[in-house]
């Protein structure tokens, strides 16, 4: 199967044994008092593995507080007896692992298992529930397995475990008691409002609200029973079948349901479909329990101290993982919509590094109390976004610092109506508007001048444009509707507009602001095409031969050039854009090479420009080196050839001695491109 946890190596000294379990019990008494343990589940199964692996070396020299072989791993304790211990269960990671078990089982009995049931692993606390007369007097947690906690203060607020059963019997059920996503999220709000630290993770808020007694508040949880006492002559799967119709919630409620297989083949089948399922089940698995299904199986296969050898957990990868919260971005969509994004130190989650995590909105910062430099618990299964669950507060050093909401647009700079649990910005779609047209008219790009602040907010609000290509559709008199628009500076307008046109494609492409593509990637990518037609013509294979553009970035920019097809079918319209421009392919290929006075020279630019050069911006710069046929680039490097150095040039320069560059002056370099500086 897809999921292999590797066995940790045993521990080289005994002294590194004996850390090993130290970390471990102090890892599992913070995780059974209130889930707040700094390990990650499958931290700590590999931490466990690697003290078994020790042990099973050095028999006979195993610490008596060494966790292996004890319910709770020895951490949880109770004073209410069990009728029969409440047991554990053992752990396969991968196919061959669950076939080994289930042979080993066979052998045992001497003959093939008759049926198994398999069903999710509830990640929550196991409980027992006695019920005389069909009512509801005793809810007792796990402990160690002889002895568990009272806590039926907590009943009341647990959904699925009835008061009364639909049959005057006495019985004892066993299930898990856990908080499903909702609950957890709802459990935080309420905690945060009452000024209560919030829960890092469900089972950690399921722990605590069993615990806890004399809250302010109220906090549901969900009931799940699988088993029983006191319900002889049944089956696994009749027995989960008797608890739904006595009133008890069960798996079978939710898509995980359980199910009877016949085999160890039907086994693996239905394991992969409820771990498929895993990322859309509203609670927790953290993986799916295999047991045989017959009781007569069961009785004959028995108990060890710490397990049933009938039954074992297929453990699937952890999808709850500790990290640290850097910092929160606050992005804006398309539709005006601010999203906040976490930024994490990166972390792998089942196979996955993950550097970014969802944060919705928000309310949803407030309601998880999450402060920057907090450790946190990131959650991610299957293609689902990661999302930051909660904070470990009492991890939290006192260097944390507040998450700085933005009282402003981060785009445009306007409002924000705060109304809606997602924030928007006032201009809506045309808060993108007023962006993307401000970027295109920009001195780089297609430099309109007279068009930046204002005017471009007062164009979109007066629906006159919605894109840089509206522009070129501008007329005078739509200019002059405009307040503060007086007839010279609409004229100029105007002009500048129609100069705008002619730019190179380069520089259209360049305002189109794709994603990842600056000034120097839209030179390449203009150089290399020829033309707009050609561009978008081009698929990801055909975009990926860019210099720089790997087969990511392509897709990406495919993908935005599907989105911004109206702009550029708009832009073709108006004629911008549509010059050819010679592909560098085709000039080597014309002439055996780049050609041009910079042909072959990998160029710097340096200081400030003087001379017939002085007004050019550093774009316009690599624009005339390229049209020279040379190669632009901005740092100094061995395959630097040429550097222009002007006015304070400074490190660059001395870089550039040091590597033996030819270093050459901007009056130099204007004599050079003369050619070109004339037309
Ligand atoms: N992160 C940490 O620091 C830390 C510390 C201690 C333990 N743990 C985790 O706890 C686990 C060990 O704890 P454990 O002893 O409670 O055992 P377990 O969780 O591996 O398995 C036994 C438990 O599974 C539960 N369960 C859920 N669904 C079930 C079903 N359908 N049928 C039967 N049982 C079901 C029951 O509560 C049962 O007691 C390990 O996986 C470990 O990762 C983590
Ligand atoms: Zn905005």
């Amino acid at each position: 199967m897809m999921f292999d946890m590797k066995d940790a190596a045993a521990p080289a000294t005994h002294a590194a044994y004996a850390d090993a379990v130290a970390t471990a019990v102090q890892a599992a008494a913070a995780y059974y008092a209130d889930g707040s343990t700094p390990l990650g589940d499958d931290e700590y199964d590999a931490l466990l593995r690697s003290i078994e692996a020790w042990e099973q070396a050095h028999p006979g020299e195993a610490l008596p507080d060494s966790p292996t072989g004890k319910v709770a791993g020895g951490a949880a304790l109770g004073d209410v007896p069990h009728s029969v211990p409440m047991l554990s269960l053992d752990n396969v990671f991968s196919a061959e692992e669950l076939t080994a078990w289930a042979a080993g089982l066979e052998r045992r009995l001497g003959r093939p298992v008759d049926g198994w049931c398999v069903e999710p692993k509830l990640d929550g606390l196991a409980v027992a529930a006695r019920y005389r007369e069909g009512r509801l007097v005793r809810l007792i947690t796990r402990g160690d397995g002889l002895a568990g906690e009272d806590i039926g203060h907590a009943a009341d607020a647990v959904l699925g475990l009835p008061q009364t059963l639909a049959e005057p019997i006495d019985v004892e059920l066993r299930g898990e008691v856990l908080l499903t996503q909702s609950q957890f999220e709802h459990a935080n709000e309420v905690r945060t409002a009452h000024g209560a630290t919030p829960f890092a993770n469900p089972r950690n808020g399921a722990a605590g609200t069993l615990r806890a007694k004399d809250r302010p508040y109220r906090i549901e949880l969900t009931f799940f029973a699988y088993g029983a006492i006191g319900l002889g002559g049944l089956g696994h799967s009749a027995l989960l079948d008797r608890l739904a119709a006595l009133g008890a919630n069960t798996a079978a409620s939710t898509a995980a349901r359980p199910g009877r297989c016949e085999g160890v083949e039907e086994v693996q089948q239905r394991i992969e479909e409820i771990a498929a399922l895993r990322a859309d089940l509203p609670f927790g698995i953290d993986g799916i329990v295999v047991k045989a299904d017959a009781e007569a199986d069961q009785e004959q296969a028995g108990a060890g101290s710490r397990a049933p050898r009938w039954a074992v957990a297929y453990k699937l990868p952890a999808v709850h993982k500790v990290t640290r919260l850097l910092g929160v971005e606050w992005n804006v969509g398309r539709t005006g919509v601010i999203a906040p994004r976490a930024v994490l130190e990166p972390v792998e989650v089942d196979g996955v590094t993950i550097t970014y995590a969802t944060l919705h909105n928000p309310a949803d910062i407030t309601r998880r109390g999450l402060l920057i430099g907090d450790q946190v618990f990131v959650h991610r299964a299957g293609d689902v976004i990661p999302r930051v669950e909660a904070p470990l507060v009492d991890q939290r050093t006192g260097d944390e610092q507040p998450i700085a909401f933005p009282a402003v647009c981060p785009r445009c700079g306007d409002a924000i109506d705060t109304s809606q649990q997602r924030w928007r910005c006032v201009r809506g779609r045309g808060c993108q508007a007023v962006a993307s047209i401000r970027y295109a008219v920009g001195r780089d790009q297609l430099d309109v001048e007279g068009l930046g602040g204002t005017r471009a907010v007062q164009l979109v609000e007066a629906g006159l444009a919605a894109d840089l290509a509206d522009l070129f559709a501008l007329t005078r008199e739509q200019l002059l509707t405009l307040d503060r628009m007086g007839d010279t500076s609409a004229d100029n307008l105007i002009a500048a507009i129609a100069e705008a046109r002619t730019r190179p494609l380069n520089r259209v492409f360049c305002a189109l602001g794709v994603l990842g593509t600056g000034r120097s990637m839209s030179r390449r990518i203009a150089a290399h095409f020829g033309s707009m037609a050609a561009v978008r013509a081009a698929d990801a294979e055909a975009l990926a031969e860019v210099d720089g553009i790997g087969p990511d970035k392509a897709a990406v920019i495919v993908a935005e050039l599907v989105e911004l097809a109206p702009v550029l079918d708009k832009l073709a319209a108006h004629g911008v854009g549509t010059a050819v421009t010679p592909t560098a392919a085709a000039t080597a290929a014309a002439e055996d090479g780049p050609v041009g006075p910079l042909a072959g020279e990998a160029v710097v630019v340096t200081g400030s420009m003087t001379g017939p050069l002085a007004d050019l911006s550093r774009n316009q710069m690599n624009e005339l080196i390229e049209r020279a046929g040379g190669k632009a680039s901005s740092s100094v490097s061995k395959r630097t050839t040429l550097l222009v150095a002007g006015e304070k040039a400074g490190s660059k320069r001395a870089k550039a001695e040091e590597l033996g560059i030819r270093v050459i002056s901007p009056e130099d370099l204007a004599e050079l491109v003369a050619e070109l500086l004339v037309a």
